[in-house]
C-alpha cells in the first residue's frame, strides 16, 4: 500500500493538475486520434467542413507536425485543480477526474500542483511509447519521504522506495525469485492451506447472519486472506489473520497498515508539507512514520525469527530447505536491512490491491450469475470437484479473464507515474528529461477505442481466439510493465485465481438484498465506495 501510496500521490498531482486543464483542450482534441474526431466531425456542420477543407492540406500537415512545448499543452489551472481537490474532494473520485480531464483536454495534458508540473498521458499508444522505450533504472515518482523516514531510522529503501542502482541491485535478486508464473507455483499448495481458512471463514461468517448465507462487508475478509496469502509466501509462516482471535501481533500490524491507508491524506501531506512547518503541523508526519515503525517492526520480527531458526539448524547440522525468505537469508544477495526493507514494502504493497480486486471480482460474479454460471461451468469442466493449482490456471482462460476484466474496470492504481530519463517528444510535443509523468490506466481501460462497450463485465473478452490472436493491450496494464513493473503479480494472481477457483467450487455468490450498486472510490487506490454485502450459497 506504501507504493500504492506513493503513486496515488502522483495520480493526485496529475489529477489535481488535469483539474486545471479544462479549458484549453479543444484545439489539441482535433488532431487527436481517429475515433474522438469521428465523433467531433459528427459534431460539426457540412458548412464547417467545407470550410476545414478549405484549408490547404500541405498548411496544415505543417501545423500538425511541428513539435510544440510544454507551454502549449492544455490542462486545468491550479486554482481549478485546488477546487476541484479540496473543495470538491476530488481525491475521492481521482480516477473520474482521470476521465473528465483527458475528455475536456485531450489525451495528454498538463496540470500544476504546486511547485509540481504533470504531464498526464491518457492515450494508449503514448503510454507504451513511454514504457517501451524506458531506461535501465525507470523512477516512478519522488519518494522524498520515504527515504527521509528511511535516513532517520537508519533503515535501507526496499524495491518501491529505491532508485537507481541501488534499486537494480534489489531487482536484479527479486525478479530471478518470484516474476515467472513457475517460481510462484511451487507456493500452491501453501496458499490452498489458506484458501481452506477463507472457506471455513466464509461459513462462519455466513452462519453469524439471521439468513444463515450472508458475509457482511467481504472486503475485510479479503483484507485478512490476502495478508494471509502474501506473508505465507513471503514469510514462510502463517499470521493466524483468518482466525477467530487475531493473534496481537498480527493485530498490531493490520493496525500499522489501516493507518497507513486511513491517513492516507495526511501522509500524502507528511510528504507535501516543508519540513519548516512540522513544528507547526506535526500530525501527518509524526502519522506516517508511527505507521512506518509498526510496518518495520513487524517485518523484522518475522525476519529476525526466520534467520535464528535458519542458526539453530545449521548449527545441528540439519540440511536448510525453505522459501523465499530462507533463500535470501541464505544467500545473502541482500543484507539484513535490505531483506527488512523488502519484506516490509513488498507486505505493505500486497495486501489491499490484491483484497480490492478479490472484492471487486466476486461482486461482479454476484451481479452477473449467467457469467458467474459459464465460469463455474469452466471450472467443473476442467477440474470437477478438484483442488486447483497454479499450473491447472493454464487451462481455466475464464479465471485469468475474470482477474483481467476486473482489473480493467477497477484498476486498484487507477494511475501510474514514471519521471522521464531522457529528452521526448510524446503525442507531438517536447517533454524535458525529468518530467513527472501520470500514466492514465483508468482512463486507458474505459477507452472505447481500446475495449468495445468499455462499461461491460466480459471476462471473456480476454479468450485468445487463436495462437495469433492478441488481446493485451497497453489500453489495460494494471500491474504496469517492463523492468520497473509489479513484482508481486504472479504471487497476486496465484493467490487471485486459486481463491476465485475454489469459491466458485463450492458456493454460489449472489448480492445480498443489504448491498445497492457498489461504485468506486480513490482512497489511496482504487476501493468499493460501500460495503460489498454478499450471500454464499452452498452448490449443490
Ligand atoms: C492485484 C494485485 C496487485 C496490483 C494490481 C499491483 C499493481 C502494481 C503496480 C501498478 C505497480 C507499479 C508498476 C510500475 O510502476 O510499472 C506495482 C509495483 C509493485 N508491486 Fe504490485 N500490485 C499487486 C500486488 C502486489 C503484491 C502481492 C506484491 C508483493 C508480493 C506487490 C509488490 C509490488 C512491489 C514491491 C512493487 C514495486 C516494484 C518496483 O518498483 O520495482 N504487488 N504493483
Amino acid at each position: 500500500m506504501a507504493l500504492q501510496s506513493s503513486i496515488l500521490l502522483l495520480a493526485r498531482k496529475n489529477l489535481l493538475q488535469d483539474s486545471c486543464k479544462q479549458f484549453l483542450i479543444q484545439a489539441q482534441g482535433l488532431h487527436k486520434s481517429a475515433s474522438s474526431g469521428s465523433l467531433e466531425i459528427a459534431a460539426h456542420s457540412q458548412a464547417d467542413l467545407k470550410e476545414e477543407n478549405a484549408v490547404p492540406p500541405a498548411a496544415e500537415v505543417q501545423k500538425d507536425t511541428r513539435v510544440k512545448t510544454l507551454q502549449e499543452m492544455p490542462g486545468p489551472s491550479t486554482f481549478a485543480n485546488l477546487v476541484e481537490f479540496f473543495y470538491r474532494d476530488g481525491f475521492s473520485r481521482i480516477h473520474e477526474i482521470q476521465m473528465e480531464h483527458s475528455q475536456k483536454f485531450g489525451k495528454i495534458f498538463k496540470s500544476r500542483f504546486g511547485p509540481q508540473l504533470v504531464v498526464s498521458i491518457a492515450d494508449r499508444d503514448m503510454v507504451a511509447q513511454v514504457l517501451r522505450t524506458e531506461g535501465v533504472t525507470p523512477q516512478r515518482g519522488n519518494m522524498e519521504s520515504w527515504k527521509e523516514y528511511r535516513d532517520m531510522r537508519g533503515r535501507s529503501t526496499g524495491l518501491i522506495s529505491a532508485e537507481g542502482d541501488e534499486w537494480l541491485k534489489m531487482r536484479s535478486v527479486l525478479r530471478q525469485l518470484i516474476m515467472r508464473p513457475k517460481d510462484v507455483t511451487v507456493f500452491s499448495p501453501e496458499v490452498n492451506d489458506v484458501v481452506v481458512d477463507l472457506v471455513k471463514r466464509v461459513k462462519t461468517l455466513r452462519s453469524q447472519q439471521d439468513d444463515g448465507q450472508t458475509v457482511l462487508n467481504i472486503n475485510d475478509l479479503f483484507f485478512k486472506y490476502a495478508m494471509e496469502g502474501v506473508a505465507t509466501i513471503l514469510y514462510e509462516t502463517r499470521l493466524g489473520c483468518l482466525e477467530n482471535e487475531i493473534p496481537k501481533m498480527s493485530q498490531e500490524y493490520i493496525a500499522a497498515l489501516h493507518l497507513m491507508f486511513s491517513s492516507f491524506k495526511t501522509t500524502m501531506y507528511a510528504g507535501a508539507i516543508p519540513k519548516w512547518l512540522r513544528p507547526i503541523i506535526p500530525k501527518p508526519w509524526e502519522e506516517f512514520c508511527s505507521s512506518w515503525d509498526g510496518l518495520f517492526r513487524f517485518s523484522q520480527i518475522h525476519v529476525d525469527k526466520k534467520l535464528s531458526d535458519i542458526k539453530k539448524k545449521m548449527k545441528r547440522g540439519e540440511e536448510i530447505k525453505g522459501g523465499l525468505l530462507t533463500h535470501m537469508l541464505v544467500t545473502r544477495e541482500m543484507n539484513l536491512e535490505e531483506i527488512y526493507a523488502n519484506m516490509t514494502e513488498m507486505l505493505l504493497a500486497g495486501v489491499d490491491t490484491t483484497s480490492f480486486t478479490l472484492s471487486w471480482s466476486t461482486y461482479l460474479l454476484a451481479r452477473h450469475p449467467k457469467i458467474q454460471q459459464e465460469i463455474f461451468e469452466e471450472v467443473d469442466r476442467v477440474l470437477g470437484g478438484r483442488v486447483p493449482t497454479g499450473d491447472d490456471v493454464a487451462y481455466l482462460p475464464l479465471i485469468r479473464g475474470l482477474v483481467k476484466e476486473t482489473l480493467r474496470l477497477f484498476p486498484v492504481l487507477p494511475g501510474n507515474g514514471r519521471v522521464t530519463q531522457d529528452d521526448l517528444i510524446i503525442g507531438g510535443y517536447f517533454i524535458p528529461k525529468g518530467t513527472q509523468l501520470a500514466l492514465c490506466h483508468y482512463s486507458t481501460s474505459m477507452d472505447e477505442e481500446n475495449f468495445p462497450r468499455p462499461g461491460e463485465f466480459r471476462p471473456d473478452r480476454w479468450i485468445r481466439k487463436d495462437a495469433s490472436d492478441r488481446v493485451d493491450n497497453f489500453g489495460s496494464i494494471p500491474f504496469g510493465y517492463g523492468i520497473r513493473s509489479c513484482i508481486g503479480r504472479r504471487i497476486a494472481e496465484l493467490e487471485m485465481h486459486l481463491a476465485l477457483t475454489q469459491l466458485l467450487q463450492k458456493f454460489h455468490i449472489e448480492v445480498s438484498s443489504q448491498t445497492a450498486d457498489v461504485r468506486a472510490k480513490t482512497h489511496g487506490l482504487l476501493c468499493p465506495g460501500a460495503p460489498i454485502n454478499l450471500r454464499f450459497v452452498d452448490r449443490k
